[in-house]
């Protein structure tokens, strides 16, 4: 904290106890309460892949209307999406935001609908509609989303994008728990497939604290929103992460919102799939012949997936302590690099086959039986990082002075699978930490034999595959080379492929493309709920074993805890130090 905001403490840090025990209470007896609907254990998407269902296709006026009004699309259109028989382009269509004022609507919701649009992929006859608790008309909020857009677009501005926007604005104001400005929210639907020709499709995006999304599920299904069968359109519906706090209560959501929504129209956004270099992971393993005969036991020696911030939790105390790092980003984004890293390849591309690989290595999953050594948490203490003091974790604004949420979470992991028997997995991330990288590395097992005696001065490793997700978004091959001279000394080398030396085009940013997959229909990139479930079995494990531990202690500015070292040490193997 800055440390002026030390003296009001004190208030703030009991409001947010109480709240924080209300929330788990209301969690775990509306669990008890709610029955749950028989689900099917196996993956079988009866219907949603291309090859099932019937082309989906923009009726030919549509089509001549999108091309008369629409911008030229800017370079690198999004992909493309011919043999998947997807259109380029959402049909007419509503966007309702709820949570239209937070931080992640506007700096990363709002800026991607005006990337889409700038892009020349949003139909003219699109309408996005804002829902929050401010007495707003329709002009002040366009006007946040303008200001929100502007500051935080990904393509260069462009005016008369915004104005064409702005002309299909509209602000519905009211509380999550205030019926009347539902049913204001549904009339106003309802005017819209009239008077927009929207034709009754919506996506309904939970841009809202977790504790709030029963009951805003229960008032979409109240007004009758969820469903538009009679209207002929779709409804969907994006529930932003965390997805649940544990098992029983992501079961209870799951069921709830497959009950409201139909299961196919359902959205668990996990932005980290929509990271170009993510997405390219399926690339690399799967369009190439090289890796995938080393990309097993045989010549993997182990796999480190980091997830390390240099900020810390910003203004986001009431959220992140009653979560800490491992329900915020091991439990959906290091989980989901894990099943991408390790997964089998898919039949096809396809929604239904991506995610029947993906979960076959979540439920393959297994922690090691003794987790002292092997799980471990951490929480900053005051440091220095980039030159600046940083304030430890118990002096942030709202976070209570004894609290055991950890910012930091290392394990270790096995995939019991042939492919991966008795390869290591180690996932850690961290807040605080020296600087913001995400990455995959794989470490192959060294050669078995020289037919050259080492020298001294060999520095001589083992052969490494860094995919890096970011940021210097790219891939390095570590490898040993001759040093030039007379003896034969060997050195390791990098070879590396960057992608902003490569490609011109500059990416989209990941929730531009996952909204614009969400008006498509396209669930690819979205996790399955049975992913969501096999995820926090794993993390309940973690969860269950620290209960009343208190989390170690790491400065600032420091690669965590020394216990997460010790843990590699152990194993004869270090962390990178990216
Ligand atoms: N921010 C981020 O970087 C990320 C966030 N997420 C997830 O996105 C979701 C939103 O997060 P974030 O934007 O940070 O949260 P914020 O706290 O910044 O925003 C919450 C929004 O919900 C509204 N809201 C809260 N309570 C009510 C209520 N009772 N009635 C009506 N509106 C209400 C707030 O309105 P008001 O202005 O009136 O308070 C605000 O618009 C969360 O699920 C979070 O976990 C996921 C990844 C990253
Ligand atoms: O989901 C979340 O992700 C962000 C980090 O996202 P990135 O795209 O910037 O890597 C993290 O800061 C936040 O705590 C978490 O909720």
């Amino acid at each position: 904290m800055s440390d002026k905001a030390r003296g009001n403490k004190s208030a703030a840090k009991k409001a947010s106890k109480s709240a924080k025990s209300t929330t788990k209470k209301t969690t775990k007896s509306a669990a008890a309460k709610t029955p749950s609907t028989p689900k099917p254990d196996v993956v079988v998407e009866p219907a949603d892949t291309a090859a099932e269902l019937p082309p989906r296709s923009i009726d030919s006026s549509h089509a001549e209307f999108v091309a008369a009004t629409s911008l030229a699309p800017l370079a690198n259109p999004l992909r493309d999406r011919q043999d998947r028989r997807l259109p380029h382009m959402p049909e007419p269509c509503a966007l309702v935001v709820f949570g239209i004022t937070g931080d992640l609507a506007r700096k990363k919701l709002l800026p991607a609908v005006y990337d889409i649009a700038n892009r020349g992929l949003l139909p003219a006859n699109f309408v996005l509609i804002g829902f929050a608790r401010r007495d707003w008309e329709d002009g002040d909020f366009a006007s946040l989303a303008h200001d929100a857009a502007k500051e935080h677009a990904r393509t260069p501005w462009d005016e008369g994008v915004w104005q064409r926007l702005a002309n299909n604005i509209k602000f519905v104001s009211g509380s999550f728990d205030d019926d009347k400005a539902f049913d204001r929210l549904a009339r106003t639907l309802t005017d819209l497939s009239d008077s927009h020709g929207i034709v009754g499709n919506a996506a309904f995006y939970l841009s809202i604290p977790p504790a709030f999304f029963q009951t805003v599920l229960r008032q979409i299904e109240r007004t009758g929103m969820a469903n538009n069968h009679a209207a002929g359109g779709w409804r969907r519906v994006v529930v932003e992460k965390p997805f649940g706090h544990d098992l029983p209560s992501s079961k209870e959501l799951n069921d709830l919102v497959d009950d409201v929504f139909t299961w196919r129209d359902v959205y668990r956004i996990d932005h980290y799939l929509g990271k170009e270099t993510v997405q390219n992971l399926f690339a690399f393993r799967f369009a190439n012949t090289l890796f995938e005969p080393v990309w097993n036991s045989h010549y993997v020696d182990s796999v480190q997936i980091t997830m390390a911030e240099d900020v810390g939790i910003g203004g986001r105390a009431a959220f992140y302590d009653q979560t800490g790092a491992a329900r915020d980003v091991l439990q959906n984004h290091l989980l989901q690099l894990l099943a991408l890293t390790a997964m089998e390849e898919p039949v096809r591309f396809i929604p239904s086959a991506i995610r029947t690989e993906k979960l076959k290595v979540l439920r393959a999953v297994s922690l090691p039986a003794d987790l002292r050594g092997n799980a471990i948490r951490g929480q900053y203490r005051q440091g220095w990082l980039a030159g600046e003091r940083a304030v430890g974790y118990l002096q942030e604004d709202d976070v209570p002075d004894d609290s055991t949420t950890e910012t930091f979470a290392a394990i270790k992991l096995h995939i019991e699978t042939r492919r991966w028997a008795g390869v290591p997995f180690y996932l850690r991330t961290g807040k605080r930490l020296p600087r913001r990288v995400t990455e995959i590395a794989l470490t192959f097992r060294q050669a078995p034999h020289l037919p050259f005696a080492p020298t001294d001065t060999d520095e001589l490793g083992h052969n490494q595959l860094v995919i890096r997700v970011q940021p210097d978004e790219g891939v390095t091959l570590r490898f040993g080379s001759k040093v030039p001279g007379t003896v034969m000394e060997v050195r390791d080398v990098a070879m590396d492929f960057l992608y902003g030396e490569t490609f011109t085009e500059g990416s989209p940013e990941a929730y531009e493309r996952l909204l614009l997959d969400v008006l498509l229909g396209d669930a690819t990139l979205f996790p399955l709920n049975e992913e969501v479930e096999a995820s926090w079995a794993v993390v309940d494990q973690l969860e269950d074993f620290w209960e009343g531990q208190k989390p170690f202690d790491y400065r600032a500015g420091e690669w965590g805890p020394p216990e997460a070292d010790r843990m590699l040490a152990r194993d004869g193997r270090a962390w990178r130090r990216p």
